[in-house]
């Protein structure tokens, strides 16, 4: 279980207090507003961001003295942070070996994690030589091979075509079911996830104002904020 109880983080023009739980394995959807601190919710889990106040666990284990590399969490950022000289297998290969020396072993598992994500024979080719969804899978193979445990996921495919989006939305669905990882996923577009997502969580003004299934926070009393915070993005 993620348990973040009144993390607190203060700036001259905005300040925040999370307060959520993600059980283990859960798809968590974080929607609302524009400026509304979901990406800095991520980045507090990540370790990019240090609250002043209040607890953050995962399993049990307390993150915050942890810096961001020894966090079990991962995170694939909107422009997926590919290193355009490296082919798209080295970029997946960072994600366990930094140094790019692998053993046979690693290496069949990025080639596994590149098949798994629709990207069988495409390893020697660069960033550049692939579509943006593409990428995207890059960025996500990465994040999976690195075996940690709990994903975050910052708006990873609202640069994409609705129909390429939902494809991947569904290939995150699929892939959490071949690995037991926990999933925390900012997205635009609700309705891509709402049959997907175990958990969503409306955030705006720092604050997560509603938690639960996606059904219940899509059509429940929350219904109209949420339809002027997505029209707003
Ligand atoms: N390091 C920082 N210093 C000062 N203000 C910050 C910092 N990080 C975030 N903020 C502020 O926190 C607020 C929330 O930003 P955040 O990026 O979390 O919103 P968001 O909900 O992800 O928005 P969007 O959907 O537009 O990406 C913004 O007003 C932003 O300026």
């Amino acid at each position: 279980m993620l348990v973040i109880e009144n993390c607190r983080l203060t700036w001259p023009d905005f300040s925040a207090d999370y307060t959520m739980n993600v059980k283990s394995g859960a798809l968590c959807a974080v929607i609302g507003p524009s400026g509304g601190g979901k990406t800095t919710l991520l980045h507090m889990i990540a370790g990019f961001e240090t609250p002043e106040s209040g607890t953050l666990t995962f399993g049990g284990l307390d993150l915050l003295p942890l810096e961001p590399a020894k966090r079990p969490a991962t995170i694939v950022f909107q422009d997926h942070n590919l290193f355009p000289h490296l082919t798209a297998a080295q970029n997946v290969a960072l994600g366990i070996r930094p140094s790019l020396r692998m053993s046979n072993d690693e290496q069949a598992l990025i080639e596994e994690m590149l098949e798994a994500v629709g990207l069988k024979g495409f390893g020697t080719r660069k960033p550049g030589e692939m579509s943006g969804g593409q990428r995207q899978r890059v960025a996500l193979a990465r994040a999976l091979v690195s075996g940690r445990p709990l994903i975050l996921l910052d708006e990873p495919f609202s640069s994409l075509d609705p129909g390429l989006r939902r494809d991947m939305v569904q290939l995150v669905g699929e892939l959490r079911r071949k690995r037991p990882v926990t999933i925390l996923m900012t997205i635009h577009t609700p309705e891509d996830v709402a049959d997907l997502a175990d958990q969503m969580v409306f955030v705006a003004d720092g604050r997560v104002i509603a938690s639960g299934k996606p059904s219940a926070i899509l059509h429940g009393s929350l219904a109209p904020r949420i339809a002027a915070a997505v029209s707003d993005t």
